[in-house]
């Protein structure tokens, strides 16, 4: 299975290259203004190269008038901090089964790490960005998840100090947004209790984006798109389609919440949903800017 072809501007001719420039106008005044959530996967921020790349792709975004916000995972980093303690990270329907201990190492390496390594490479790509995390602001409120066998519904399953939202305060990324900042949000939520819980990223971006009314939500992750069962990419899906795909077991793990946050937030009106493949130098922008269509666009109907 092969990526779709993301042009690669120093190995195209001069007047191409104008072309694919020129193509950004419209979009630009579209867009202008607009709020774009960008959800940046763990597993598509393993290469240095990639990251400064996604980090002026941010910037440039902002430059040209959009408010980007960003939120960022971290499960592969995450597993490898629990590795270094003798701790195998284990999930249950894309979700991790969060004990006190691997809590305190997923607050470390998302806060700590991953969130201050995004705000450090777009700072030094010329933008201005505030790590948060849910806590901050009191921007995400959540409760412990009920989750129910999705083959059983009899069934529940204890994943810990799992979050599942109950609210989003987002006066604080607007307040940031208004001030030219950048927010980088980590999934993280506190309680009725001022407990803190482990929200899968992709729901809170889904969430975000449907509250903050932004114009789209780009999701970066480490495949093309959503494949179907012989790895051939799915360009466009509706809520029925991905009924389907969830029944016949085509769609699993990590695509499981991510696919629900992105339905989340196209039936929350988002106008454009798209899981894109994050390893793909600047796919985000030109998804965002020309007129090419790369990885899988979720519609609500
Ligand atoms: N139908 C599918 N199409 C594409 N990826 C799928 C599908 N079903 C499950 N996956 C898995 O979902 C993964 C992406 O989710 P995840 O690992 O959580 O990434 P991220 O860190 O970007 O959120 C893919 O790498 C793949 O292993
Ligand atoms: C509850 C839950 O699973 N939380 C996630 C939060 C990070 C995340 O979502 O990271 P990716 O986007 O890279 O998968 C976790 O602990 O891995």
């Amino acid at each position: 299975m092969t990526a779709p072809t993301v042009p690669d501007l120093q190995h195209i001719a001069p007047r191409e290259q104008a072309e694919i420039l020129a193509q950004a106008l419209p979009y630009i005044r579209k867009f202008h203004g607009k709020t774009i959530v960008i959800k940046y996967g763990g597993n598509a921020m393993t290469d240095p190269a990639l990251q400064q790349d996604f980090a002026e792709d941010v910037v440039l975004l902002k430059l040209v008038g959009m408010n980007p916000v960003v939120v960022h995972g971290g499960g592969p980093q995450i597993d490898e901090a629990l590795s270094r303690l003798g701790k195998k990270g284990t999930f249950i329907q894309g979700m991790r089964v969060t004990d006190e201990e691997t809590m305190e190492v997923v607050e470390w390496v998302l806060a700590g790490q991953v969130q201050q390594d995004i705000v450090g490479l777009i700072n030094q790509a010329g933008g201005k960005a505030v790590g948060l995390t849910g806590r901050d602001g009191g921007l995400i409120r959540a409760r412990k998840l009920k989750m129910v066998d999705k083959n059983d519904p009899s069934v529940e399953h204890d994943v810990g100090q799992v979050g599942e939202i109950e609210s989003i305060d987002p006066s604080v990324v607007k307040a940031l947004q208004d001030d030219q900042f950048i927010p980088v949000i980590s999934p993280l939520g506190f309680g009725a209790n001022n407990e803190n819980y482990n929200i899968n990223a992709d729901v809170v971006a889904g969430k975000l984006a449907e509250v903050l009314k932004a114009e789209k939500l780009m999701l970066l992750t480490n495949t093309p798109g959503v494949l179907d069962k012989s790895g051939k990419l799915l360009t466009n899906l509706s809520a029925r389609e991905i009924d389907e795909l969830f029944a016949d077991g085509t769609i699993s793990g990590g695509m499981l919440p991510k696919i629900a946050g992105a339905l989340d937030a196209a039936k929350g009106g988002v106008n454009a949903v798209h899981i894109i493949d994050g390893r793909v130098p600047h796919a985000m922008l030109l998804e965002i800017l020309s007129d090419q269509a790369y990885g899988t666009m979720i519609r609500s109907h």
